[in-house]
């Protein structure tokens, strides 16, 4: 149903009518009688009316009024009842393309390539399209309703005071024409300026966040920052109060100025029609019922047209956004579940002068980057912050395919793989690894959602040494952690490490990589827990990522990887016979870090 495309006014007719046809018909057929509605109650009014005056003069039967009557109670069923009805229509329409259209927008969003993700401008699409999906195309529905409405309602009225006299109709469309324009214009200026009201009011929503929320606690305490970010917050909220206040200032004065200029006019029509009703052309009923649907019509003209307009201008904003959401490029196959590898045996892995930049960016973050990994043994990826370590993971997990030179796993390219297989293969604990608010057991579950396997889970949370932790959880691994439920228990950070490396103990990856899940631990922490995952994994290929040499020597070789590239490869003790190499000097300026233990242990 989503389709890459240009988004028009009729899709906002079109989608909804594929998901709710019913509705979407009961609202049009609505829409189309209540438009008729002036028109009705203009010439049930003068029929009343005439018929009325008849009766009373004596020229017609007291029976007759019974038809006009029963005409005003169809108009006042159509008028009260339906209004009511339509609105229990609207809220079931409402409920089913909101499971509908956001579950395609959820899945659309899942598929985006990460380079979007990445990507400010298109994450900041990305967010303005999906915050009400539902909400826009129902108001932009309801807009193109109300606009064709409008519509008819004026033209009805327009034929039936033309077809009494000419010339007022002809007047009435001339005025019609500025208050057009000028509703126009003010639609489109305001929703301009709103926009940048929106913009800042993002901004003061975060700050707000910083001062109340929860995982903001403990710094904003430590470092006393909250009158500063008030201050900035206050500065903001006054900002785009300004801005609103000007628009609604506007608005109203647009308005006000509107509806004099339109009871003026209703004034100088109603003047217009006099000399017809002196000569008989008009009847005194449809006088009578014409001066108030005029009335009734300039009014309309001069606030629901405004509004209308104001209202299309958001909208045909919101479809170009929406558009040009559709046509962000999806990663093919990326909501495929991990395939089944177990009968994959590994043997290497492989980057051939790999050369990759970020899109956008001039650089190359990869220049030339080779290297082989076997099978067997334990790599450890190390450099400065920015070097590219991580940046070579994202190219082998698949996150981008836009680079040059060739990645290879067991000699076949990474290409030919499908994003399921590797997912499969391939499992990450990353530096800003996730926290689910969901129990200890499916926080490891995750790993492999497809085989739930008790006694796999029991063993890790053994290995990774979190049987301490749980006994002192009320229902164990089925208690809640994290922050969000009522009685859910928050464990330490330590904690959280050990469970996003369970996830990835749990799951049947041939190529296991940490990248730095332990950046928070202090070096020695970091040590000791690469040194227990070695020891609980020995039979699975792991490469560990760090900018701290410690965790690398605990692998049987390590490669520093500098300006994009494999400056140095081979063992801790290889590394450092290079003099002057980057490792050794890395080391060097590494080495108290660690001392402090050892003295401590030697005491
Ligand atoms: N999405 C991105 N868009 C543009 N440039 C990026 C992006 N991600 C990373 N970079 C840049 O690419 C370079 C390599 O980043 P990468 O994260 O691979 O380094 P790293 O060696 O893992 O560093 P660290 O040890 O700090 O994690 C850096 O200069 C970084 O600024």
């Amino acid at each position: 149903m989503l389709n890459s495309k240009d988004y028009k006014l009729f899709d906002l007719i079109s989608i909804p009518f594929k998901i709710v046809p019913a509705q979407t018909i009961a609202t049009i057929f609505y829409m189309l009688l209540d438009s008729l509605v002036p028109a009705y109650q203009t010439l049930v009014i003068a029929f009343f009316i005439n018929t009325a005056t008849d009766i009373f003069n004596n020229r017609a039967d007291f029976s007759e009024i019974y038809m006009p009557i029963g005409l005003i109670m169809a108009y006042l069923i159509v008028t009260h009842l339906f209004p009511s009805i339509m609105q229990i229509i609207e809220t079931a329409g409402r409920n089913k393309l909101n499971v509908i259209l956001k579950k395609e927008i959820v899945l659309k969003r899942a598929r985006l390539e990460y380079k979007h993700i990445e990507n400010n401008e298109t994450w900041e699409l990305v967010h303005r399209v999906c915050e009400d999906p539902v909400g826009f195309f129902m108001n932009g529905f309801n807009n193109v309703l109300s606009g064709i409405n409008l519509l008819i309602g004026t033209i009805s009225l327009l034929i039936i005071v033309m077809s009494s006299t000419f010339i007022t109709g002809i007047v009435i469309m001339l005025v019609s024409i500025p208050l057009f324009y000028i509703a126009m214009k003010t639609g489109k200026e305001n929703y301009t300026i709103g926009l940048e009201a929106q913009k800042i009011k993002r901004k003061y929503t975060y700050l707000a966040d910083i001062l109340s929320n929860r995982d903001y606690a403990e710094e904003r305490s430590l470092f006393g920052y909250s009158p500063a970010i008030s201050e900035r917050y206050d500065k903001l909220y006054e900002k785009s109060y300004k801005i609103e206040k000007k628009i609604q200032i506007k608005s109203f004065i647009n308005l006000k100025s509107g509806s004099i200029v339109a009871l003026l006019i209703g004034i100088v029509i109603v003047g217009l029609l006099l000399p017809s009703l002196n000569k008989g052309e008009l009847s005194i009923g449809l006088f009578i019922s014409l001066v108030t649907a005029i009335f009734s019509l300039v009014q309309r003209m001069s606030w629901q047209l405004s509004y209308t307009m104001q209202q299309h201008a958001r909208v045909k904003e919101y479809l170009k956004d929406f558009s040009e959401f559709s046509k962000l490029s999806e990663k093919e196959n990326a909501d495929d579940v991990p395939a089944d590898v177990d009968n994959f045996m590994f043997h290497s892995l492989e980057f051939k002068s790999v050369s990759f930049k970020y899109p956008g960016a001039e650089r190359n973050v990869l220049d030339k980057c080779s290297f082989k990994l076997l099978n067997g043994k334990n790599y450890a990826f190390v450099g400065e912050n920015g070097a590219g370590k991580t940046t070579i993971i994202k190219l082998l997990v698949g996150m981008y395919d836009e680079y040059e030179g060739d990645i290879l796993i067991n000699d076949k390219n990474l290409r030919d793989y499908s994003f399921a297989e590797l997912k499969g293969l391939i499992s990450v604990v990353y530096q800003n690894f996730s926290k689910y608010a969901l129990t200890v057991k499916d926080n490891i579950r995750l790993g492999n959602i497809l085989k739930h396997d008790e006694e796999k889970i029991n063993r890790i949370i053994s290995d990774m040494n979190l049987v301490g932790m749980i006994r002192e959880l009320e229902f164990g691994v089925d208690t809640y952690i994290g922050k969000v439920k009522k009685n859910s228990k928050d464990i330490s950070e330590g904690q959280w490490q050990r469970l996003a490396i369970s996830r990835l103990l749990y799951s049947s990856s041939k190529i296991n990589i940490l990248d730095e899940p332990t950046a928070a631990l202090d070096p020695l922490e970091e040590s000791r827990l690469y040194e227990m995952f070695r020891d609980i994994n020995l039979n699975r290929f792991t490469i560990y990522i760090t900018h701290r040499l410690g965790a690398a020597k605990i692998s049987d070789e390590i490669l520093v990887v500098s300006e994009g590239h494999i400056a140095e490869q081979g063992s801790h003790e290889q590394l450092m016979q290079y003099k002057d190499g980057i490792y050794q000097n890395m080391f060097e300026s590494q080495k108290s870090w660690y001392e402090a233990e050892s003295k401590v242990h030697n005491v």
